[in-house]
């Protein structure tokens, strides 16, 4: 019940598209460079109160360094932070409303969790009595009420990752951000902490901003997902807006698994455009409004589908968006089975197909010859 009214609540969550909403953190033209090369280059981005933001990139795109950057670590080159107002140029990590939770936990392994977590309040001077409801306060959150005693070697790396989790949180931030928060977990640990992580995230109302290279991860949990490449974002947007509407090749390719069908444009008629592959395929495929000015006749373009959105079959298809060739490789996953096709001319195609029943839909093995087919609104006509 309380996760379908969160859902609910959430859902209608999108200060972004309010042109009036305030943005809580500002990065304004943002570089920072080491050594002369940037780590950060000239970026830009809004995140509002109470979203929960992922940094989504390949590894040293950049992402720790904008969370060091908003943390006070580290001082922009050129550009400025502005948080609730304030711009924070020149304010100490100690100064800001931020707390960062770190990849590797670093509990103190002589102190035991209420102490782990006592820590930064005793440094603020707060008085003992008020320290400890504050305690207790987060360990139930956190769900490790009956934990308080214990050392951090006493504990797995789940109850670890929340004892980190509630020393963060202790300190009412307004907001957190999490490097590679549930990097330690096994898969299913790590699964069901992601809920437990936005339930909590959306009950405290704290923003929460956070850097991950699991793409499903950021999916999962993010309001809003900024993909970094090279110090700079590619793309800003809902999890669905990022999967379904990519603006680049690039994010198209880096989330999730892409066909991507290079070719050149022969015909058009309105939005329906026909694109001959090189390996002569004929395609006839949708563009929307933004791509279609670009996609003349005689230009290059090409067209990306997702593999649950290709049909599969062992009978021979005919007609447009029909493309043949030899099962590569069959991977069964459970929930569903993964397909790659070898073309003719040596590309591989991959196609998805949802294991609704035990029984497999197509009678599919190695070496046969396979037919995929897809409607001219499954994919996307990309800009490049
Ligand atoms: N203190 C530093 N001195 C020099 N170069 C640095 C420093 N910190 C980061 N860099 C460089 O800046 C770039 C971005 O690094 P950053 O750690 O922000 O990437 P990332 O996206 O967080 O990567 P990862 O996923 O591997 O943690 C990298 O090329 C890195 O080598």
């Amino acid at each position: 019940m309380k996760t379908k009214s969160l859902g609910s609540v959430r859902k209608s969550f999108s200060p972004w598209t309010d042109p009036d909403a305030k943005p809580f953190i500002r990065f304004e033209n943002v570089t920072k460079t080491f050594d002369g090369t940037a780590a950060i280059d000239d970026l830009s981005a809004d995140v509002y109160e109470r979203e929960f933001f992922a940094l989504l990139g390949a590894s040293g795109s950049g992402k720790s360094t904008l969370l060091r950057l908003l943390a006070g670590f580290e001082t922009p080159t050129r550009g400025r932070i502005v948080l609730d107002g304030e711009d924070m140029t020149g304010i100490p990590p100690h100064k800001r409303p931020v707390n960062m939770m770190f990849q590797s936990y670093a509990l103190f392994p002589h102190m035991n969790v209420e102490q782990n977590i006592a820590f930064g309040l005793k440094q603020d001077g707060m008085a003992k009595s008020e320290r400890n409801d504050r305690i207790a306060e987060v360990l139930k959150l956190v769900k490790l009420e009956n934990y308080g005693r214990r050392k951090p070697h006493q504990l797995s790396g789940g109850q670890q990752q929340r004892v980190a989790l509630a020393r963060s949180l202790v300190k009412r931030p307004k907001v957190l951000l999490l490097d590679e928060p549930l990097g330690a977990l096994d898969k299913k640990l790590r699964e069901e902490t992601q809920f437990e992580l936005t339930d909590l995230q959306y009950e405290l109302g704290i923003t929460f901003i956070m850097v991950t290279h699991d793409q499903e991860e950021a999916m999962t949990m993010a309001d809003r997902i900024a993909v970094m490449g090279d110090g700079r974002i590619l793309q800003i947007g809902t999890p669905p807006e990022i999967y379904e509407a990519p603006t680049s090749r690039f994010v198209a390719d880096f989330i999730g698994t892409v066909n991507i069908f290079d070719g050149t444009v022969t015909a058009r008629n309105g939005d329906r455009l026909k694109l001959e592959t090189g390996a002569g395929h004929l395609l006839e495929v949708d563009a929307n409004e933004e791509s279609v000015s670009r996609a003349r006749s005689g230009e290059k373009a090409a067209y990306a589908v997702r593999p649950e959105k290709l049909r599969i079959s062992a009978k021979e298809l005919t007609g447009p968006n029909v493309l043949s060739g030899e099962v590569w490789e069959i991977a069964y996953i459970g929930d569903m089975t993964s397909f790659h096709l070898k073309m003719d001319d040596g590309k591989i195609v991959r196609v998805s197909m949802v294991n609704a029943s035990r029984e497999s839909p197509v009678q599919l093995t190695w070496h046969d010859r396979a037919w995929v087919s897809f409607d001219p609104d499954a994919g996307l006509l990309l800009a490049n």
